[in-house]
């Protein structure tokens, strides 16, 4: 187990964004968060990698925790001339071996010297993950990585993803909004709404009330095809009152 989440409570200014959460992110696992716009799914990410405290609840990280992030925006001047290469080495300087071999995991080999604003959506996304690699994480957490891209080329970034799971052993924590490849691709899925509306394997969450009624897949007709493909530190958070500060366990 990488990381469990225990009843967390995220909160943004006076509103409760992510009420009770719980949740595990096992070893080589593709798990995948769905929910409407504004559910919360970047900020799970955020408070997943630390970026956002929890007012209450237990983050679990295991000691041998290494996270690879890839955010849902790139906030990056898109008329500043910057190959790929430059573009990796932003934050440290790299041997061009260690690049090369980040982008062919990310199925971008050829990418190093483009400029970064001549990329496809799918060739950016490759490159971000390739950025993302570089740390040799065991924990990949992707935030709408496969935005702009139509149904075949997320069904390529599924299976990008596949391969770099067997390879790296790592577990992967996407946010996705295409349905069907979802389902068909993700070991897990958890539906975010605020909270947990439900979680498991995509078969049983696909089935669930709760889901169709979110999706609006009630109605005459609307189906998903759900396939699958075959092939220790704790940190503990309490809501601060007035004069109480935000309190770190263990
Ligand atoms: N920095 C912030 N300040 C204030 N409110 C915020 C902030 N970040 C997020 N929120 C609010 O938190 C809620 C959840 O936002 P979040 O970006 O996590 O949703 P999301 O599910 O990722 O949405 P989308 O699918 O549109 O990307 C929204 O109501 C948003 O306005």
């Amino acid at each position: 187990m990488l990381i469990e989440a225990c009843n967390i409570d995220v909160q943004i200014g006076k509103k409760m964004i992510l009420k009770s959460i719980s949740l595990q992110i096992e070893k080589g696992r593709i798990i995948t968060v769905i929910g409407p716009n504004g559910s919360g799914k970047s900020t799970l990410l955020k408070t997943l990698i630390g970026a956002i405290t929890p007012v209450t609840g237990t983050l679990i990280k295991a000691p041998e925790l290494s996270v690879g992030y890839v955010p849902q925006r790139l906030h990056i001047d898109e008329t500043l001339p910057m190959t790929v290469k430059r573009f990796l080495q932003l934050p440290h300087k790299m041997p061009a071996k260690c690049l090369q071999n980040a982008l062919s995991e990310a199925g971008a080999s050829n990418l190093m010297n483009q400029q970064l604003n001549s990329l496809s959506g799918g060739q950016l996304q490759r490159v971000l993950l390739a950025r993302a690699l570089l740390t040799t994480p065991n924990l990949l957490l992707l935030d709408e990585p496969t935005q702009g891209l139509d149904r075949k080329g997320t069904a390529d970034f599924y299976r990008q993803l596949n391969q770099l799971r067997q390879k790296l052993n790592c577990a992967i924590l996407l946010v996705s909004h295409d349905l069907q490849v979802v389902m068909r691709q993700s070991d897990q899925v958890i539906c975010l709404n605020g909270q947990i509306c439900c979680q498991g394997k995509p078969e049983d969450v696909g089935n669930s009330d709760t889901f169709k009624t979110l999706f609006g897949l009630d109605g005459d007709g609307d189906t998903l095809a759900l396939y699958r493909h075959h092939s220790h530190s704790r940190t503990t958070y309490s809501q601060p009152s007035a004069n109480q500060e935000i309190h770190h366990a263990g």
